[in-house]
């Protein structure tokens, strides 16, 4: 068996988004994912994921390079490649990514998120190779399927008028009845029993009544709100209080580890987070500060699926849980983060994930979810089979686009309907 690589493909995409909601804008029509493809002497090819924005492209390419006659067992080594590849200072110089959305940005983030791209592919070939799925190389998978929870978000029917998009059958969501709404169609489409709405958009008092609507629509399932910190800690405390009865955990109300650990101390409520715990350096401080009860990982940024292993690790010495962050992401991630999620002894919430937002991928046969859950894949590797003709199709859109759509910008989208509008300084309430 001959388990160097020999070439490397990246495919940068662009796929359909519909019109979501958050704090910081909307969701452009399509969005850019970068797919990874590792082929081994024995014409072996794995396949990975990871955010497709210039900048992780930038450093995927001379990454790749230095892949070619490595091992594809050589996991560890990839940390070593990282280290190699320089991050334009420019890159990190805002400090946060999307606006905050991702948490911090430095240069070791930015690498970690292409590292996870290549992990999973060196995964998917080596157990390719093996004949062994990829939650068997990450030690066993200790459950046979993982729970997810609807993400629910405020929506919009379309993108605006005369911007070029797909269309979607969501419907819009603008309030407590539109969101019960989706939640009815999420539940029925793929019997998921976990709710999270991403907040943030409106008032929060409009955000109370939704989550109010969700718990009288669907009692004693878990509900869960996450503004992306939006709220000052006041606004926070008094969220917490009138919905701490009904919420599974609040997810990151305000923005930072201080905000975060002054909200839990005055209001008892769990606090998850993907903002303000998104690296090891930060783990120390929040964990002994209180300030959350429940980490999200994203395998794409704390820099594979191994890393969110010994993440949950850290977690569990600390008394702290853990589950999954979602951005958009296709197949290959969802497959990723299930194989992951499989080998966790302990994850006791449903995992996030946008995936049902993807109307677009590029596998020959979509995951599915059955009762809210996917089943854990024991075919070799990921189990995943690339669609290299859906590939071609979302990687000519790239090549087309003129640039805007090729870095995430929630702002620009939303200027688009509202010429006005400026990222909201923090806290917004
Ligand atoms: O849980 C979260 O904070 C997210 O999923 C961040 C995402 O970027 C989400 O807000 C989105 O896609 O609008
Ligand atoms: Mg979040």
């Amino acid at each position: 068996m001959n388990l160097a690589v020999t070439d490397v493909r990246l495919t940068p995409i662009l796929v359909a988004d519909p019109p979501l909601l958050n704090t910081q804008g909307v969701h452009q029509p399509y969005t850019p994912r970068l797919i990874v493809e590792v082929v081994t002497a024995d014409g072996i090819t794995g396949v990975g994921e990871t955010y497709g924005d210039a900048k992780y492209l930038e450093l995927a390419r001379p990454f790749a390079e230095r892949l070619k006659g490595r091992q594809v067992s050589d996991l560890n080594g990839l940390f070593t490649v990282a280290d190699q590849v320089a991050v334009d200072a420019s890159r990190v110089e805002n400090a946060v990514d999307v606006g905050g959305l991702r948490g911090v940005q430095t240069a070791d983030k930015l690498r970690l998120s292409v590292v996870s791209g290549f992990e999973v592919a060196c995964l998917d070939a080596l157990g390719k190779a093996l004949g062994l799925p990829v939650h068997t190389l990450l030690g066993g998978k200790v459950r046979d399927a993982v729970e997810y929870s609807a993400y629910l978000f405020y929506k919009w029917a379309g993108h605006p008028a005369g911007v070029p998009a797909e269309k979607d059958d969501w419907g819009a969501a603008v309030d407590p009845a539109g969101v019960v709404e989706q939640a009815r169609r999420f539940k029925e489409r793929y019997g998921f029993t976990s709710f999270k709405l991403k907040g943030g958009v409106f008032p929060p008092d409009e955000e109370i009544a939704a989550v109010r609507a969700l718990a009288e629509a669907f009692p004693g399932h878990p509900l869960r709100l996450d503004p992306n910190g939006a709220w000052s800690v006041e606004t926070s405390v008094k969220v917490a209080r009138e919905l701490g009865e009904v919420l599974e955990y609040l997810e990151d109300p305000a923005l930072g580890t201080p905000a975060m650990a002054e909200v839990a101390e005055r209001t008892g409520v769990p606090l998850a987070t993907n903002m303000c715990v998104t690296t090891f350096a930060e783990i120390k401080e929040a964990f002994t500060r209180g300030a959350v009860q429940v980490v999200l990982s994203d395998h794409h940024y704390w820099g594979g699926l191994r890393n969110t292993q010994q993440l949950a690790a850290v977690c569990r010495t600390f008394g702290v849980g853990v589950s999954m962050h979602s951005n958009t992401h296709l197949g290959i991630s969802l497959a990723a983060m299930t194989h992951v999620a499989a080998t966790v002894p302990d994850l006791h919430h449903a995992c996030d994930s946008h995936y049902p937002w993807q109307s677009e991928d590029v596998l020959t046969e979509r995951l599915t979810f059955e009762g809210g859950k996917v089943a854990v894949s024991d075919a070799p590797g990921l189990g995943v089979e690339l669609d290299r003709e859906r590939l071609a199709v979302l990687h000519r859109r790239w090549l087309d686009d003129d640039g805007a759509l090729r870095d995430r910008d929630d702002a620009a989208a939303m200027r688009i309907a509202d010429p006005e509008w400026v990222t909201p300084a923090m806290p917004r309430w």
